[in-house]
């Protein structure tokens, strides 16, 4: 896992090592590492042309004394001061090194091969003020490597909350621990590559409050010699209405890819004929909404409740009599509006999962709480959710973020912005509910599952391993679920 830290805890951890150690020793350490990720950037130090972007705050001081050090090794080195509180000993360093102060900002960035952003680092609070905004603005212009210090300057290190200009690094370098804001979007956008730098917190810093999963961090069972189908794990969906089908075809594509060892499908007569022509593995049932209807279906070990299946009276006995058993339960899409009027329904004993995006996620908090809140801070809805809900909560959008009381946060760090198309939840619904079904955790089917969603995304776009816009094409929800097996053997 990668671990994030929040800004406080950092902060606390910081002074803690620092009073055991001579005074500026920290900032060196980061200075030191910052200093040799831009050496290996450059095809050579000597003669590079950089420039330091300089707030007033020790994030200016690190690249200060990062600078020294690369003017030492025969950078020209420039600093551009945005504040007339930068650094004094940095500052000093700098000049001793040969580097110098300048105000031509332009013509710095114009001609610079490495800028270091310095501007604000943890300390940034609130959207920039000028003339930092200015210089940020300004560095989406150069044609030399952006380096940001510890965080891309104007994304707020906390929450990846970014409110105005922001810098858009190639690389950034973060001392300590990751902060949640660089593993979140739209922060997690304008770092490119980063780096950490160890400066010694390692036994001062807490538990994390963010994670982030490598892929062998995500334990998703492999069939043994001794499986069977019941054993690997029967999940149950409920999906579709004869009004809405799509939906229901899509999430037990996404169950019947997701390892399932059987997949039983009940639902209203047109998606049962439709999903026995596309998805003839399946076993299914038609049923009538009533409140015995589970009892026909036969036994699961995890239920799917919500896409396609709309949002009447009939909708909404079969989402109770899901969450009236023992049985872990996904609930998804029109699951969710239900819910939202039936939260008391949530307050079981079993593991329930729901998979909202942000407006779904609205209507379950109520209270006036909005769309676009939500998606401004992520992290915080997500935390809240989990409590108020009393339920794991999978959050989609730019960044899927997966929270369960008094757990880390785990943020998934595949996904793609072509999986903003219609249905690509619905394939989710039906993976992550196949391995809950292996007996999988809910946090960590959640988790695996949106790790091979975004991934099978990535692979059906085309390009799993770089992203890069221009070299991907567009996806339909349903290439995602033909990508899942190249996903899963990734995780071999
Ligand atoms: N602590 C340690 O041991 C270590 C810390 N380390 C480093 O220190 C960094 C934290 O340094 P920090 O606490 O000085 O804050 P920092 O990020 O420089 O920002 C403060 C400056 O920004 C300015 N500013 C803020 N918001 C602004 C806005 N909206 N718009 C415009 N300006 C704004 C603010 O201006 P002011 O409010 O004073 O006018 C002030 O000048 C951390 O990220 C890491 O790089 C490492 O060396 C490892 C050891
Ligand atoms: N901008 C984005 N970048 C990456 N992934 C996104 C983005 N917007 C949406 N997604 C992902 O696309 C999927 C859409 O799911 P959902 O909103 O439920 O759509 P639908 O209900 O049509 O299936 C989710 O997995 C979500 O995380
Ligand atoms: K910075």
């Amino acid at each position: 896992m990668r671990y994030a830290h929040e800004v406080g805890k950092v902060r606390a951890a910081e002074q803690a090592l620092m009073a055991r150690l001579p005074e500026g020793t920290l900032m060196r350490r980061a200075a030191a590492g910052l200093a040799s990720a831009c050496a290996r950037l450059l095809p050579h130090v000597y003669g590079a042309r950089v420039v330091l972007l300089v707030g007033g705050g020790d994030n200016g001081g690190d690249a200060l004394y990062a600078g020294a050090r690369l003017a030492r090794r025969g950078a020209a080195v420039e600093a551009v001061l945005a504040s007339a509180k930068a650094h004094p000993g940095g500052l000093a360093e700098l000049r001793a090194a040969g580097g110098r102060v300048v105000n031509d900002a332009e013509r710095a960035l114009d001609t610079a091969d490495l800028v270091i952003d310095g501007l604000t680092g943890i300390g940034g609070a609130g959207g920039l003020r000028e003339p930092y905004a200015a210089l940020a603005r300004r560095t989406a212009h150069v044609e030399g490597v952006v380096v940001a210090c510890d965080v891309p300057s104007g994304v707020d290190a906390g929450s990846g909350r970014v409110d105005g200009a922001a810098v858009r690094a190639d690389f950034t370098v973060t001392f300590g621990t990751y902060k949640p804001g660089l593993l979140i979007d739209p922060g997690a956008a304008h770092c490119g590559v980063i780096e950490l730098v160890d400066i010694g917190l390692g036994r001062d810093l807490p538990d994390p409050d963010v994670v982030s999963p490598w892929p062998e961090d995500l334990g998703v069972p492999r069939p043994e010699p001794e499986s069977d189908k019941y054993r690997r794990g029967v999940v149950g969906v409920l999906a579709g209405s004869e009004r809405f089908t799509g939906a229901a075809v899509l999430s037990v594509g996404g169950a019947v890819h997701g390892g399932a060892g059987m997949v039983r499908f009940a639902s209203a007569a047109r998606p049962v004929e439709l999903i026995r022509q596309r998805w003839p593995e399946a076993v299914t049932t038609v049923i009538d909404p009533r409140p015995s209807a589970l009892e026909r279906i036969g036994r699961v070990q995890a239920w799917v409740v919500g896409p396609g299946l709309g949002t009447d009276r009939g909708a909404e006995t079969l989402i109770e009599a899901v969450l009236r058993t023992k049985l872990p339960v996904l609930v998804d899409a029109d699951g969710l509006t239900v819910l939202s009027r039936r939260r008391d329904l949530l307050y079981r004993e079993a593991p329930t999962v729901l998979t909202p995006h942000a407006g779904e996620l609205a209507r379950l908090l109520g209270g006036g709480v909005t769309r676009e809140e939500i998606e401004a801070r992520r992290l915080e809805f997500v935390r809240r959710a989990a409590t108020e809900l009393a339920a794991t909560v999978l959050l989609k959008g730019s960044t899927t973020l997966i929270a369960e009381e008094d757990r880390p946060v785990r943020v998934n760090p595949t996904g793609t912005p072509w999986l903003a198309t219609a249905g690509t939840g619905d394939v989710l619904s039906g993976l992550a509910g196949a391995l809950l079904a292996a007996g999988m955790s809910a946090i960590d089917a959640a988790t695996a599952g949106a790790y091979l969603h975004g991934l099978a995304a990535r692979i059906a776009a085309g390009d799993p391993i770089d992203p890069a816009p221009g070299l991907e094409a567009p996806i339909s929800a349903y290439d995602v679920v033909t990508a899942l097996p190249a996903a899963f053997r990734t995780l071999a």
